[in-house]
């Protein structure tokens, strides 16, 4: 196990068995608000949330404020390559804005402020962050975990091109990071879409699992169910 202290062992551990909701909306919705996601947050912890996820300074900011599970913060930049939290300084602000774990693409790409992921993780490990690496595939998992992340996820399955974009979530990618990892927390993200679903990642052995979609995005949820009932 990587070297955790105490409290972060206990933070990681708060959402062990439990659901994790995504709260995102994307640039030109109706829902990008910050007001109106801590509302979609607090609403997720009611119904049951162990953890929130979310995405924009100002979002972290205003969901710190609103919920008491801990807060999993990125910050969006850009569109090609390496666009979750892409630099050091994105992270180090995602944290000053309240993030009690910071989430980071943790793919191999050139980040845009030259530093690796390596190089990353280190200067965010010795401010003494909590840091989640969003992977593409195994490799990304393995360079990860040797980075020192706290915690890995498959959140960026199916979005780099290493990997195929499965249907549901990657239960493969998530079957290889338990075996190879089995004493890192793995957090099985992207393309969960049911109770089922959600379900069989725990089974698998999912330290916890990430829907983001499926519960807080209503124009893709109700294009699921307008699609059905056209056709
Ligand atoms: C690939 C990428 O940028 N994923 C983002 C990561 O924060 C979000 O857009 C997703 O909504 C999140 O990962 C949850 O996944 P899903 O919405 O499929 O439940």
């Amino acid at each position: 196990m990587n070297p955790h202290n105490s409290r972060t062992a206990s933070l990681i551990e708060s959402f062990h068995g439990r659901l994790i909701v995504s709260c995102q909306a994307y640039p030109g919705e109706p829902m990008r608000n910050p007001e109106t996601m801590a509302q979609v947050a607090r609403s997720a912890e009611i119904g049951g949330a162990a953890a929130i996820r979310c995405q924009g300074l100002a979002d972290i900011s205003a969901i710190k404020g609103r919920v008491k599970v801990p807060v999993i913060g990125l910050w969006k930049e850009g569109e090609d390559g390496v666009y979750i939290t892409p630099t050091l300084r994105h992270a180090r602000a995602c944290i000053m804005a309240g993030a009690d774990i910071v989430a980071l693409d943790a793919t191999d790409r050139p980040r845009p402020d030259g530093l690796t992921l390596r190089q990353t993780a280190r200067a965010l490990k010795d401010d003494g962050a909590v840091l989640m690496a969003d992977c593409g595939c195994i490799e990304d998992v393995d360079n990860a975990v040797d980075a020192g992340f706290d915690i890995i996820s498959t959140t960026l399955s199916g979005y780099t091109g290493a990997r195929a974009r499965t249907e549901g979530p990657d239960y493969e990618l998530l079957s290889q990071m338990l075996e190879r990892h089995p004493d890192i927390p793995v957090i099985c993200e992207g393309r969960v879409h049911t109770p089922d679903d959600a379900r069989r990642v725990m089974d698998m052995g999912a330290w916890a699992v990430v829907v983001g979609t499926a519960i807080t995005h209503p124009m893709t949820i109700t294009s699921w169910f307008s699609d059905a009932v056209r056709s």
